[in-house]
C-alpha cells in the first residue's frame, strides 16, 4: 500500500460543507431568532429592584421598574414576557385567596404594561397558586393532599381576574386534571375567547425549580414537601404524550414542556407527534447552571447561552422562555 492512499477516497465527505462560513450557514438546519423568545420576569411590590441570591444576574424589579422592562423588550424586539409575582407573606393564605383579587400585584401590573406597550408585547401569566398560598403548593390542600376539582375552581377564576387585566396568554402551570377544558370554557362564557392558552402540559416534578422558588418566595412556605402528586415523574416520556394529547383536545393553543435542557427528548417527541406550537421553559435551575460556571470562569458566557438556546430549536420548540432572553436578544442583534 502506498502512502498517501491513492484510492478508494470517501467518495462523501462532510467536512467539504463545513470548510466555509457560506457553505455552513447555507446548510444550516435551524437557527435562533429573536422572536423565539419569551422573557420571564418577576415583579414585587415595591420599589427598586432585589437581587435574587442563586439567580445571578436576574433581580425581582419593583412596580417603578417593570414597565421599563416591558418596554426593553419591546426595543429588543422579544415578542412576549412571563410575569411572576413575589407576593407580600402578609398576603398569602391557605386559600390563596390573593390570587383571585383583581387588584393583586400582577393584575395591576399586567394593566400598566398594557397601557404603556400596547399590542406590541405579549404578556402571559402563570396560573397556579403557588404565589399566593402559604403551604407553597400549586392547589388546594385538605387533608394533606392537594385537591384537583375545588382547586379548578379557583383557577378558573385567577385566569378571569388575570383576563380581565389585559393579560394575552393564561398560562396554566399547575397540572390539574381537566383544568384546560374548564378555564377555556370560562374565559369564552367571559367574553375573552380570544384570550390564549398556553398550557405547561407536560411539567415535571424537577430539582431545578429552587431558584424560581427562592424569587417568588415560596421555597420557605413549601418547606420539605414536594409537588409529586400532580408533577409528573422525570422517568415519564408517554405519560407527558398522554398529557399534552389531553391538554390539546381540552383547548389549548399550545404546549409547553418543562424543564427544558434534560427534557429535550420530550420537547422533540411532542413536536413530532402533534404539530402544535410547543414551547420550552429553561428553568431557573437551568439559568443558574449555566450562569453559575460562566461566573466562575469555567464556561464561556455568550456561546453556552446560544447553543443552549439553539438545542431547543432543533429539537423542535418554537420558542423558549429563558432568563437569557435579554442577553440572547442583544446577542442576535449584532
Ligand atoms: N406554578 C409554579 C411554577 N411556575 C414556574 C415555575 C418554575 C420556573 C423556573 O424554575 O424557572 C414553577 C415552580 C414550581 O412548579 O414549583
Ligand atoms: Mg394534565
Amino acid at each position: 500500500m502506498s502512502y498517501p492512499p491513492r484510492a478508494p477516497f470517501p467518495a462523501t465527505r462532510l467536512r467539504r460543507v463545513r470548510a466555509h462560513d457560506w457553505s455552513r450557514r447555507l446548510v444550516r438546519e435551524c437557527s435562533l431568532s429573536v422572536d423565539d423568545l419569551i422573557w420571564p420576569l418577576f415583579v414585587f411590590d415595591g420599589h427598586g429592584t432585589e437581587a435574587i441570591k442563586s439567580l445571578p444576574g436576574v433581580s425581582r424589579l419593583g412596580t417603578d421598574h417593570i414597565v421599563d422592562a416591558a418596554r426593553r423588550a419591546v426595543d429588543l424586539g422579544i415578542p412576549a414576557i412571563a410575569l411572576f409575582p413575589a407576593t407580600d407573606p402578609k398576603l398569602k393564605s391557605d386559600d390563596a385567596a390573593e390570587a383571585i383579587n383583581e387588584n393583586n400585584l400582577v393584575c395591576r401590573v399586567t394593566r400598566e404594561i398594557k397601557r404603556a406597550v400596547g399590542d406590541q408585547l405579549g404578556v402571559i401569566l402563570d396560573v397556579a397558586l403557588d404565589p399566593y398560598s402559604s403551604h407553597g403548593q400549586d392547589g388546594l390542600v385538605r387533608d394533606g393532599r392537594v385537591v384537583n376539582d375545588e382547586t379548578i375552581a379557583v383557577l378558573l377564576q385567577q385566569a378571569i381576574v388575570q383576563a380581565r387585566a389585559g393579560c394575552d396568554v393564561i398560562a396554566p402551570s399547575d397540572m390539574m386534571d381537566g383544568r384546560i377544558g374548564v378555564i377555556r370554557g370560562a374565559l369564552d362564557e367571559a367574553d375573552f375567547g380570544d384570550v390564549q392558552i398556553m398550557s405547561y402540559a407536560a411539567k415535571y416534578a424537577s430539582a431545578f425549580y429552587g431558584p424560581f422558588r427562592d424569587a417568588v418566595g415560596s421555597a420557605a412556605n413549601l418547606g420539605a414537601a414536594d409537588k409529586k402528586t400532580y408533577q409528573q415523574s422525570p422517568s415519564q416520556s408517554d405519560e407527558a404524550i398522554h398529557e399534552v394529547a389531553l391538554d390539546l383536545a381540552e383547548g389549548a393553543d399550545s404546549v409547553m414542556v418543562k424543564p427544558g435542557m434534560p427534557y429535550l427528548d420530550i420537547v422533540a417527541r411532542v413536536k413530532q407527534t402533534f404539530g402544535v406550537p410547543t414551547f420550552a421553559y429553561q428553568v431557573s435551575g437551568e439559568y443558574a447552571m449555566i450562569r453559575g460556571a460562566v461566573d466562575a470562569g469555567w464556561l464561556s458566557g455568550d456561546a453556552v447561552i446560544m447553543e443552549s438556546l439553539l438545542a431547543f430549536k432543533r429539537a423542535g420548540a418554537d420558542g423558549v422562555l429563558t432568563y437569557f432572553a435579554p442577553d440572547a436578544a442583544r446577542l442576535l442583534g449584532r
